[in-house]
């Protein structure tokens, strides 16, 4: 019986995949890649975990453009940071709308989550709006909250090394939370909403990110949406008591600047609904947490595995700023510090298999026809490991931005190497829109632990080196190092106690009493409502 239903699945699948499948314009081809069965193409030899390294060998094989049909649907997987940048931005107007995730209700259409919207106008509307209080944030330094909370993230991670993930994420979580909602005191609901989210986008977590046809089953017989439901209902209730939270610390004339104060001030403008005002600014809290902590769990792996890095960068930490702790302005003189938070992002980028793109028209690029609908991923697995461009792909090394020798080597050293546009950051239209929080919050947090702290690897009670896993990373859409040992001390007692000195300064600066706070001075940087509406 199971052997009749399979038969006939087969059989109705190539119909469909038949039927389905274009015939090609003259003079194109498909774009090369392994050869499949129809329907399922070739689901069984792709991993669910990591599977950006099986489309790494399929590129390594058949060139930069791999072209794969799974379940029916056209998927293309670059390995060329040209080839990307030609579709995805070159290109933009073709090449970017976003695939729907299974796993969520309506991912494409609903006002909520700006990275997975559809070309649309809901995406217009709110690209404009995020741009701007970002950039507000940005003119403002981020209101030095990078910089200032490092002095909490640092003194609790000297205190206990072992707990690094929650305190990484604290502090990613804590600047967001300022930033977002004007406290830092939502820092753990802001992170395990980030988990929910970031469980239900990864393919790797559910099966119906992998096989599109199970969303057909009917809600009551759909365990993943019971799942999602439970996840969506819990997450909205909280974003719409944010926006409450801030909307009356307004009225009670309390408010301390924030996204969420700069969005309400402009709703009449922008006359966005209360609920799309809420997820504007709470997709904001989620995107900014566990992307930055990751790449800073990813510093304290590459520091254990390379100390003769670590060395060069206190070297540069120390002569730039002698006793006291990296602070932005130290950027320009401090290539090491950028050079090292490059190679981080190089060596494991944080989306591994970045997020895929969608196709709106047919389009021919070097002879190979991309149909309408193709999902495209820009590898950035395969992309940051091209050995024409990163000779020695695998090594962590930080001087192919320093030495004029490499071909990543760009002048002058008090601008470059920077992140702004780095391929980990995506392409065109859909660009990450986070990399001056970002690069802020990295050469704060990165410099701060490189003044403070020595990492290196642990000994056991028999006195043997502990070794440490060079590539054991999660498999979710945003990859970070499995928990691995290693050990941390002060540098000195001293700079200890000037950690604890500067947390005890920072919580001051930060947390005025309102009385004393000169929102005049804000507010007459923040651009004009006008730019807001759509
Ligand atoms: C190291 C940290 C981060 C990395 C590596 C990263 C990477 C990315 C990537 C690969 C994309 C998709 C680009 C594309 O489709 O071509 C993206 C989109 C986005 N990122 Fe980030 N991101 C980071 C941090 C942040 C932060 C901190 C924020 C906000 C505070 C943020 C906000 C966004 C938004 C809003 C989008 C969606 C843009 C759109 O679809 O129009 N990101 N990011």
């Amino acid at each position: 019986m199971v052997l009749y239903v399979l038969g006939a699945i087969l059989v109705l699948g190539t119909v469909w995949h038949l039927v389905r499948r274009r015939r090609l314009p003259g003079g194109t081809k498909w774009p090369p890649g392994p050869r499949g069965l129809p329907l399922i193409g070739r689901v069984w030899d792709i991993p669910r975990q990591h599977s950006y390294k099986r489309f790494k060998v399929w590129n390594d094989k058949y060139g930069p453009l791999v072209g794969i049909n799974i379940f029916g649907i056209n998927h293309l997987w670059l390995a060329s940071d040209k080839v990307a940048n030609d579709l995805l931005a070159k290109r933009a107007n073709k090449h970017s709308d976003r695939p729907s995730i299974n796993q969520l209700a309506q991912s494409k259409t609903a006002p909520e989550y700006l990275p997975l919207m559809g070309l649309n106008e809901i995406w217009r509307r709110q690209r404009k709006i995020v741009t701007q209080f970002l950039n507000t944030g940005s003119k403002m330094g981020h209101y030095d909250f990078p910089f200032l909370e490092c002095g909490q993230f640092l003194s609790e991670l000297l205190d206990n090394p072992e707990n690094y993930e929650n305190i990484t994420e604290n502090y990613t979580g804590r600047v967001i939370s300022r930033l977002a909602f004007g406290s830092p005191e939502h820092y753990m609901d802001i992170r395990s909403y980030s988990h929910g989210l970031l469980k239900a986008i990864s393919p790797a977590a559910y099966i119906t990110n992998i096989i599109p046809q199970l969303k057909m089953i009917p809600f009551l017989a759909n365990p993943w949406k019971w799942v999602e439901y439970k996840r969506h209902v819990a997450e909205r209730i909280w974003f719409m008591k944010m926006f409450g939270n801030v909307k009356d610390q307004m009225n009670a004339g309390v408010a301390r600047p924030s996204y969420m104060k700069e969005v309400l001030e402009k709703q009449g403008k922008t006359k966005l609904s209360d609920l799309e005002a809420a997820y504007v600014v709470g997709m904001i809290g989620l995107a900014g947490v566990l992307t930055t902590s990751s790449a800073m769990m990813t510093y304290l792996l590459a520091m254990t595995l390379h100390p003769e890095w670590q060395a060069k960068l206190q070297e540069e930490v120390d002569t730039v700023c002698g006793g006291r702790i990296p602070e932005p302005s130290d950027s320009p003189n401090m290539p090491v510090l950028r050079a090292v938070v490059m190679e981080l992002l190089r060596w494991r980028p944080i989306t591994p298999s970045s997020i895929p793109h969608e196709t709106t028209e047919d389009d021919i690029y070097d002879g190979y026809f991309i149909p309408k609908g193709t999902y495209i991923h820009p590898n950035q697995w395969a992309i940051t490991r091209d050995p024409v461009a990163y000779p020695d792909p695998e090594e962590f090394n930080p001087d192919r931005w320093l030495n004029p020798n490499f071909p990543s080597y760009k002048e002058p050293l008090t601008k470059y190497p920077s992140i702004q546009n780095f391929t980990t950051f995506g392409y065109g239209k859909r660009i990450c829109m986070g990399m001056d929080l970002v690069e802020n919050e990295f050469f704060v947090a990165i410099g701060g632990m490189a003044w403070a702290a020595n990492i290196s690897k642990k000994v056991d009670a028999n006195g043997r080196i502990i070794e440490v896993p060079r590539h054991e990373y999660s498999t979710y859409l945003i990859s970070r190092p499995k928990k691995f040992p290693f050990d941390m001390k002060p540098r000195s007692l001293e700079r200890k106690a000037q950690v604890a000195e500067f947390r005890a300064r920072a919580i001051r600066e930060m947390d005025p009493p309102f009385s004393t706070m000169k929102n005049e001075k804000v507010d007459e940087k923040v651009d004009s409502g006008a730019e807001l509406s759509s």
